[in-house]
């Protein structure tokens, strides 16, 4: 009897507390005890089809800031572009530590680029950021290589003759190559393109399956019922299977590195060389530093696993949206012939003369939106947003999905249509699908370089035809955590010039 009068106690200390505590966030949906807003999410996204539907609709009702409580965590959301360049740039400084629940930080545990914080993350993002300037950031160097690998992919895929292909599998190692040359100095060909694949297909299995249950449920009770603990160990397992690729190669550098076998010249070769030799000096100075092995296999993870799936997949639809608008095709090919002469390469340098490709890449970077949010971060500080104090410690989210398509900014809001920026000033600037501020995409020039250069090159050669239906750009796979077409084939028909 002692016991159920004690439960009940609590039961209803809880659900006061939470009742209470809601009067001090932005006003939105009732939250059901213990589970907050889940069910309302799922009710809504049934009922329009998607989460970023449902976040429309909590948008409607209750305007462009909300919170939303996943289970007893109050979650703010901002959903509007002037809310969230006020709290993310203007007001930045107090966001820029990321949340993160602890049961889905176990591969890095605070170590890295994207979960870590404080000193420790300022010191990491700047060395990472300026190291991959000397490695591939900077302009001409960057485009040297990402053209080595865009010569050496497309030959092969000339091989076929115009045959389909599975565009995400040439995407994918195209860009891969890219990205790991720029960290171990190799690329994926046919002798190692097999492992390369084996890791990608587990990785994209959790994506598939990644849920936001577990940034909703408290950690501790996932980890207390086996059902849910289970589903979170093989969610994570594919990223314990890339962790574990990375550090066998990271072991590697360091042997040979040690044996003489691998020699360094001032910078070293690449990120690992470089992130290395910086090590050796932190650790000469201070034997607190932040450098150490972990650090240095972390980074390379994020950036592994940030710098793929992310261009790879904006490369799929933007695919898409052209094959289902070969006017729009027609209409770059046009622009980039007559910037180049229909006789060489496109260059990042010529950027100021092909306004409307870059339109084009806006406009496929807008709807294809393939992170719903950016990634959650937490208010260091009591601080005021528009009409209401966020208080130090609270989640806070901008739903960039939604805000990159708000119907008075963007007329017509699902339509493809790359004029657009022509007819409305600076509408490229509510375009956020890096986020923004201090804590905003750390390979958005590496990013829209990559799509630059591959785009163009590509539409310059080659003429893309469909290879059986299409995916309708609403037929996406997976949990809707990440934006992902369904699979499919196209063909690519060299052009004569
Ligand atoms: C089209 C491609 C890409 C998109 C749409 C994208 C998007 C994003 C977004 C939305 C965030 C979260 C920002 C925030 O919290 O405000 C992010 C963070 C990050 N991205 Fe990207 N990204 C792309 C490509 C890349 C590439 C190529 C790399 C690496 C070479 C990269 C590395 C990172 C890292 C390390 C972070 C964490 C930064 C930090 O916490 O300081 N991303 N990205």
């Amino acid at each position: 009897m002692l016991v159920v009068a004690l439960i009940v106690t609590i039961i209803f200390y809880l659900v006061f507390r939470q009742w209470r505590l809601r009067q001090e966030y932005p006003p939105g949906p009732t939250p059901v005890p213990f589970l907050g807003n889940i069910p309302h999410l799922m009710y809504y996204s049934k009922k329009y089809g998607s989460i970023v539907e449902a976040m429309r609709h909590f948008k409607n009702e209750y305007g462009g800031i909300y919170t939303l409580w996943f289970g007893t965590k109050p979650v703010v959301q901002l959903v509007e572009y002037d809310i969230s360049q006020e709290a993310m740039v203007k007001k930045g400084s107090h966001f820029i530590n990321r949340w993160i629940p602890k049961n889905m930080d176990v591969i890095r545990k605070g170590h890295g680029l994207i979960t870590s914080n404080g000193d420790y993350w300022q010191e990491q993002r700047r060395f990472a950021l300026h190291t991959l300037r000397n490695f591939g950031l900077g302009r001409n160097f960057m485009e040297e290589r990402i053209m080595e690998e865009f010569e050496l992919k497309f030959k092969e895929l000339d091989k076929l003759n115009g045959e389909p292909v599975f565009v995400h599998d040439h995407f994918d190692i195209l860009v891969g190559s890219i990205i790991n040359r720029m960290l171990f100095s190799y690329r994926f060909d046919e002798k190692n393109a097999a492992e390369f694949y084996a890791l990608k297909r587990e990785m994209d299995k959790t994506l598939e399956k990644a849920s936001m249950l577990f940034a909703t449920i408290p950690s501790f009770i996932t980890e207390m019922i086996p059902y849910l603990r289970n589903k979170r160990l093989a969610m994570q397992k594919p990223f314990w299977g890339v962790k574990n690729f990375i550090s066998k190669q990271v072991d590697e550098r360091l042997k040979e590195i040690e044996e003489g076998r691998h020699q360094l010249d001032e910078e070293g070769e690449d990120f690992c060389d470089a992130y290395y030799i910086e090590m050796k000096k932190q650790q000469e100075a201070n034997p607190n530093t932040g450098f150490y092995k972990e650090s240095l296999i972390c980074a390379i993870f994020d950036l592994w696993v940030a710098g793929q799936e992310t261009t790879s997949l904006t490369l799929n639809w933007a695919s898409i949206y052209l094959l289902n608008n070969p006017h729009v095709e027609e209409k770059v090919r046009k622009e980039l012939q007559e910037v180049t002469g229909d006789s060489r390469n496109l260059s990042l340098l010529d950027k100021p003369k092909t306004p409307y490709l870059l339109a084009v890449i806006n406009e496929v970077q807008r709807l294809a939106s393939i992170l719903n949010t950016n990634i959650f971060r937490q208010a260091t500080d009591d601080v005021q947003i528009g009409d209401y104090l966020i208080k130090k410690g609270t989640p806070v989210v901008s739903q960039l999905s939604v805000i990159m398509s708000e119907e008075n900014v963007f007329e017509k809001k699902f339509d493809f249509n790359p004029d657009r920026y022509f007819a409305k000033d600076r509408l490229d600037q509510h375009v956020i699908p890096f986020g923004a501020g201090k804590r905003e995409c750390l390979g958005k020039s590496l990013a829209l370089a990559e799509l630059y250069l591959i785009l163009g090159n590509m539409i310059l050669r080659y003429k893309l035809e469909p290879a059986g239906s299409l995916p309708t750009t609403e037929q996406v796979s997976g949990s809707g955590t990440m934006h992902r077409p369904k699979k499919y084939k196209m063909c690519f028909v060299k052009l004569q010039n």
